[in-house]
C-alpha cells in the first residue's frame, strides 16, 4: 500500500471511530461537560484502534485535531443560503446569506470595487437584499454598502452605533437582524476599533468576525480606536465561549484561509491562545506598514462609503 493509500486508509477508520464515538455520546452521560466529553472519547477512542506513535508527527495532528474541530459541526439548514465572495485587491471576504423560501438576503462587508457583482449575483438568485451589513468602519477599503443602495434600492445599510459611522440602521449588543425566517445576533467585539461586531447565526452554528478575530490571528489594534487588552476580552469573553463546533468566518485572510471553528482558533491560534500580557506586547511590535487606503477609506466609510463610485460599463 503506498504511504498516501495507507493514510486515507487510517482517516477511513478514524471517520469510523468518530461516528462510534458521536452515536456513544450522543445519550450518553451528563455528568462531564460536552466539549471534555467529545475531545476526551474521540481521543480516546482514536488510540484504541490505531497505533498513532507508529505515524508521523503530521499525520498525528491532522488525526487528533479532527476530534475536536470537525466531527461535531453542523450543515447548515436546508434553506439557508450562503455564499463567500472575494475581493482580491483588498483580501476582504463579503458574504451573501439568504432565506431560500422568502428570498430575503444580507449581504456582510461588501466591498465598493465588487458592488456590481454582488448586485448581479443577488438579481440572477432572484433574491431581495434587505440589509448590507458592515461589520465594522474598514480602514483598508472602502465599503460598498452606500453604492448597493443605488444599485438595488429599497436595501437598507446597517452599522453598529458606537462605530460612529452613517446608516439607516444601527445596531446596539445583542440586537438581532432578520432575514426571512433567519436571524443574526449582533455582538460588540470591540478592540480592532470602538464600533466592532460579531454577527452570530445561532441557528446555522456560524459566526462572521469581522476583524476581531481573523484566522489564526486578529486585527490590528495600532489605529482608529485599536485597544489591544478590549480586543483579547472581546474574543475570550465573546467568540471563544460559543460552542467549540461554530464555523467562524472572518472579513480578511492573507493566506488563503476561508474559514475556521472556534475549537481550533482556542487551540492554534498563536495571539489568542497566549496571557493577557504576553498578547499586549505581541500587539504591540507587530510593526505592520498602514493600510494605503486608509485616508480614503475611513472618511468614506464614517458616510457609509459613497465615495468615487465605479463608471458603468
Ligand atoms: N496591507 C493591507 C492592510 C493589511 C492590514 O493591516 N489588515 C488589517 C485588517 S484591514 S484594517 C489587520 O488588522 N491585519 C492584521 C494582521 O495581523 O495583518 C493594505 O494595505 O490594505
Amino acid at each position: 500500500m503506498s504511504p498516501s493509500n495507507a493514510f486515507g486508509s487510517v482517516l477511513r477508520r478514524v471517520s469510523a471511530a468518530a461516528a462510534t464515538v458521536s452515536a456513544i455520546t450522543a445519550g450518553s452521560t451528563r455528568t462531564l461537560s460536552r466539549r471534555t466529553l467529545i475531545t476526551t472519547s474521540y481521543e480516546t477512542t482514536v488510540r484504541r484502534y490505531i497505533n498513532i506513535s507508529t505515524l508521523c508527527p503530521l499525520h498525528q495532528t491532522a488525526i487528533l485535531s479532527q476530534g475536536a474541530n470537525m466531527e461535531q459541526r453542523k450543515p447548515f439548514t436546508a434553506d439557508f443560503f450562503f455564499r463567500q465572495l472575494f475581493d482580491e485587491q483588498s483580501h476582504t471576504y463579503s458574504y451573501l446569506l439568504a432565506d431560500i423560501a422568502s428570498k430575503e438576503a444580507i449581504l456582510i462587508d461588501p466591498v465598493l470595487e465588487q458592488a456590481t457583482r454582488d448586485a448581479k449575483l443577488i438579481e440572477e438568485l432572484g433574491f431581495t437584499l434587505k440589509f448590507a451589513l458592515n461589520t465594522h468602519m474598514h480602514a483598508d477599503h472602502v465599503t460598498g454598502t452606500g453604492y448597493l443602495k443605488q444599485l438595488l434600492p429599497g436595501t437598507l445599510s446597517v452599522i453598529s452605533k458606537n462605530s460612529g459611522a452613517k446608516a439607516d440602521r444601527h445596531l446596539v449588543d445583542n440586537e438581532t437582524v432578520k432575514f426571512g425566517r433567519h436571524e443574526l445576533r449582533a455582538l460588540c467585539t470591540p478592540g480592532h476599533t470602538n464600533g466592532c461586531m460579531t454577527f452570530v447565526v445561532e441557528e446555522q452554528g456560524c459566526a462572521f468576525t469581522g476583524d476581531t478575530l481573523l484566522i489564526r490571528g486578529c486585527g490590528r489594534t495600532d489605529f482608529q480606536e485599536g485597544d489591544s487588552r478590549t480586543l483579547y476580552r472581546s474574543v475570550h469573553d465573546r467568540i471563544f465561549t460559543l460552542p467549540d463546533n461554530f464555523r467562524l468566518f472572518p472579513a480578511h485572510d492573507y493566506k488563503g484561509n476561508m474559514e475556521t471553528t472556534v475549537a481550533e482558533e482556542k487551540r492554534y491560534n498563536p495571539r489568542l491562545t497566549k496571557d493577557i500580557e504576553a498578547f499586549v506586547e505581541l500587539m504591540g511590535n507587530l510593526n505592520l506598514p498602514y493600510p494605503k487606503m486608509i485616508d480614503k477609506a475611513v472618511p468614506a466609510n464614517r458616510e457609509c462609503g459613497l465615495f468615487d463610485i465605479p463608471k458603468e460599463s
